[in-house]
């Protein structure tokens, strides 16, 4: 049983290598009416071969995961101090989100990058954090609209992941890849440009450890829905999505994480 795993005992999602998994980012939306519902709905259908896991504000995390005991659903904290504990009014650790039994933490978020100044450097302690505590730490990149038209992509990929890289349990990570031109607006990245920047991430690993770097799960966001979500989950590099507003709608999360199940079973027939 996942919950409530003791913090330092650390017993990782039993997620195989790279399934495919849909982490649903509520981002400050949600009610504890949409927690039940959620859970009512998606428990019946998860699969092997697809995770799912659920990202509320932290006041649901403990409903969430209650209710979703047993059910093969997980939580998953929004973000996470760089610290365990200490006098930071309004933070919370990666040690209470274990406590809670959570296996993984979004860090990095562009909405954090943006409106809370955090840098390559913090995200990359709280990603440390995060791997201390033992849970794993969903980093995110990507680049403005700006930074992409300027040709500067890959610089600025390879910026972030070069913080992620100098932390001594980057191979832990989980790393998704949300271009900021393409959240919250509905201009998703096609599968094409999804695909050419997760090679490009996976690649850049590689460089460091070629093994890891083709173990680690690459999810994308911005914009996936769920009529988008089958032909971006199909791409080689692309290991599942990380979903805000389609995910407050309970159908479009269904069908997001059958695009999922579908893809996962579709490329493990292929490596038959
Ligand atoms: O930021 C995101 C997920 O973390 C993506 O948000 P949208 O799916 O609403 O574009």
């Amino acid at each position: 049983m996942l919950w409530n795993t003791a913090p330092h005992n650390r017993q990782k999602l039993a997620i195989a290598r790279r399934n495919k998994l849909v982490v649903a980012n509520w981002k400050m939306y949600g009610s504890l009416a949409l927690c039940r519902e959620t859970i009512n709905q998606l428990n019946h259908i998860i699969q092997p071969g697809a995770d799912l896991i659920i990202s509320p504000p932290a006041p649901y995390l403990s409903e969430l995961g209650r209710l979703a005991q047993k059910t093969g659903i997980h939580c998953c904290g929004q973000d996470v101090a760089a610290q365990q504990n200490g006098a930071r009014t309004g933070e919370w650790s990666a040690t209470m989100l274990a406590e809670l039994g959570c296996h993984h933490a979004i860090v990095g978020h562009s909405e954090r990058r943006q409106h809370h100044r955090e840098d390559d450097l913090l995200i990359a302690a709280k990603a440390q954090a995060c791997i201390d505590a033992g849970i794993t730490p969903i980093v995110c990149i990507g680049e403005t609209l700006d930074e992409r038209n300027a040709g500067q992509l890959e610089r600025v990929l390879g910026q972030q992941l070069d913080a992620l890289l100098a932390t001594a349990g980057w191979r832990e990570a989980i790393i998704a890849y949300e271009p900021v031109w393409a959240i919250g607006t509905g201009k998703v990245a096609t599968p094409a440009i999804a695909q050419a920047a997760h090679q490009f991430i996976r690649e850049y690993l590689a460089k460091t450890d070629a093994d890891a770097a083709d173990e680690m799960m690459l999810l994308y966001g911005g914009s996936v829905k769920a009529d988008n979500a089958t032909a971006l989950f199909a791409m080689p590099d692309i290991d599942g999505g990380l979903i805000g507003s389609a995910s407050l709608e309970v159908h479009s999360l269904v069908r997001i994480y059958q695009a999922a199940s579908l893809t996962s079973r579709a490329a493990a027939q292929m490596t038959l």
